[in-house]
Formats: C-alpha cells, structure tokens, sequence
C-alpha cells in the first residue's frame, strides 16, 4: 500500500448534461503508487470521472487536481505525465508493433526528467506486455487481445506518473489477464506509476486494487479497501462439511465460531470442510442494492 504524496484529489465533482446530473458531488483521492480501481454499474459515471482526470471533457463543477494541475487547463508537460488507455482506440492498421511505439515514443523524449526516463524502450516494452513474437506485424493483423496488450503499451510508453485504464482487460484470455495484473502491480510497485482503472470484473479489482471507490448514479457509495468495503455490508460466509458420509451447508455471519463449534461438537468426525467468505462481488451487490433501494 502507497504512503506517496496525493496525485489524485477531487472535490465536489459534478456533471450535468442538460438537465441530467450524471456526476454529484464525488470527493475522493488518490496517492502515489496507489492503485484504485473504479466500480459501478452501467451508466453511474466511471467514464465521465476518468474522461475529466485526464482532460478530455469538461466538468459543471467542483475542483480537480491531477498531478498538481486542473486537467482542464493543464499543458503538453503534464500530459506527457498522464498514461491513458480507452476502452477502444482503431487507428494505425499499417504501422508495424515495435515500429509504432519506437514512434510514439520519440515523441517523450523531451519530457525526461532526472527521475523519470522517457520513453520505455520499444523492445523492453513490447516484452513488457507480452508482444515479442508480434513485434513486427502490422496492427491490422493482430488479434483483438493483442491488440488490447498494444493499447497498454501506447499508454504507458512514456512513462506515465498517472496511468487511467478503461476496463483494461476486456477481451484478454486468462494467461494475458494475468501477465496485465503482473504488469500493473509493478508499474505501482517498482515505478510508483498512480493506476485509476475502471472495471467490471470484481475479481480484478480484488487482485489489483489497493483501494475500491463504488459509484451508482453519479454518486460515491463505499470508498475503502476490500477488506473495509466488506465490513459494510454484514455478509454471510457459506460453510460446507461433511458427517457421517452426509453433506452439510450453512450460511454464517460467523464462520470461524460456526467453525469451531462444529469440531467442539462432532470432533474428527468432521471432513471435507470447506469455508467460503463473502466476495468483493458480494458485497457490491449488497452495496449496489441498497443504494439504489435508498434512492
Ligand atoms: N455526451 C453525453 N451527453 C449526455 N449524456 C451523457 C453523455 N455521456 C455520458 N452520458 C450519460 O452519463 C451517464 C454516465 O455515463 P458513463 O459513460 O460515465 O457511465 P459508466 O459508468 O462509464 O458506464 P459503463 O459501465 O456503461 O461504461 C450515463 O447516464 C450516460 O448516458
């Protein structure tokens, strides 16, 4: 977990399109090396919040500091500062893989700093998001995965200290999703590079997220780790064993007193114990429900 210094701070953000609030009063922030993935249904403002992050779109209110800069106003320095992948980027089918990042990340060079080298080397990243044997295709030709692990590469070729991911891995198989977590975590951990990353697979976000924040209709409903979002929400453990060659089940608040009880009580008679606790797709459901009933 990240002690940095505060890259992200949002206050009071809101965004109103026509007579429409999709943003209300969202506060939260980020440190550096701080990884926070963003959840929420469809429609409850993930993108709006990272599209004004990073500049692209204009709030109706409240104050933003990315980097020490309003997004809105800030200059070329610190979007070589800012890593972004959207959710879908088609452009440069005749470019080649190594080709277009050395290209692209020529483009960094300017930005170096004595911390901060710019760019990544085209070779060192393209092995870095498992492109290798690809390197000299053209981008037309590559797979749709592939072509997801390219789009993290342009969005981190320069190095970002702040790098936004729209749903990242959507599309990648199992071994790729896993060598992307692989990847972020130490883009956080090695490089103290900030991640915002929007998704819907909880899993992810239990993996790579140091910090949850949950938006519904604009606004933030749980904001915490895992662990905290979980103490929210009373959730039931599922424990299963079996006695005597029968199957038992039961749903608890409290599986290591269910847990203990049960062998107090039957001993080694005991087998096949099995103890499920309540997921982070548990308890945002539970968040999410009751949110939308206190609506
Ligand atoms: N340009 C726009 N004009 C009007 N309304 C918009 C515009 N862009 C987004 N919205 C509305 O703002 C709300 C939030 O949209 P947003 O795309 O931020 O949600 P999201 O959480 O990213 O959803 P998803 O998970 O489906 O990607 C939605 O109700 C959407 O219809």
């Amino acid at each position: 977990m990240s002690t940095g210094h505060t890259v992200l701070d949002v206050e009071g953000l809101r965004m109103r399109y026509g007579d429409n609030d999709v943003l209300r009063d969202v506060t939260f922030r980020a440190r550096q090396g701080e990884v926070l993935a963003l959840l929420g249904p469809n429609g409850a403002g993930k993108t709006t919040t990272i599209e004004i992050l990073e500049g692209f779109r204009n709030r109706s209110a409240g104050r933003v500091d990315v980097l020490g800069s309003d997004p809105a106003h800030a200059d070329e320095g610190w979007r070589a500062r800012v890593g972004v992948v959207l959710q879908s980027w088609r452009d440069h089918g005749k470019w080649r893989v190594r080709e277009l990042l050395a290209h692209l990340g020529s483009c960094y060079a300017c930005y170096s700093t004595d911390r901060v080298a710019r760019p990544w080397d085209a070779d060192d990243l393209v092995a870095a998001v498992g492109l290798t044997e690809h390197a000299g295709k053209k981008i037309r030709t590559l797979s749709g995965g592939q072509r997801r692990r390219l789009d993290v590469a342009i969005g981190i070729v320069g190095r970002p200290e702040l790098l936004f991911l729209d749903e990242p891995t959507a599309g990648f198989d199992p071994e790729a999703r896993r060598e992307f977590h692989d990847l972020v975590r130490d883009l956080a951990a090695r490089h103290e590079t900030t991640v915002l990353l929007t998704t819907h697979d909880l899993a992810e976000a239990e993996k790579l997220a140091d910090r949850i924040v949950v938006l519904d209709g604009g606004r933030i409903i749980a904001d915490g780790t895992a662990a905290e979002l979980a103490r929210l929400i009373a959730g039931q453990d599922e424990v299963r064993w079996v006695r005597d060659g029968r199957a038992f089940e039961v749903s608890t608040a409290d599986s290591t007193a269910f847990a203990f009880d049960l062998f107090r009580r039957y001993g080694d008679t005991v087998t096949d114990l099995e103890v499920r606790r309540s997921s982070l797709e548990d308890t945002y459901l539970a968040l999410v429900r009751k949110a939308e009933v206190s609506r």
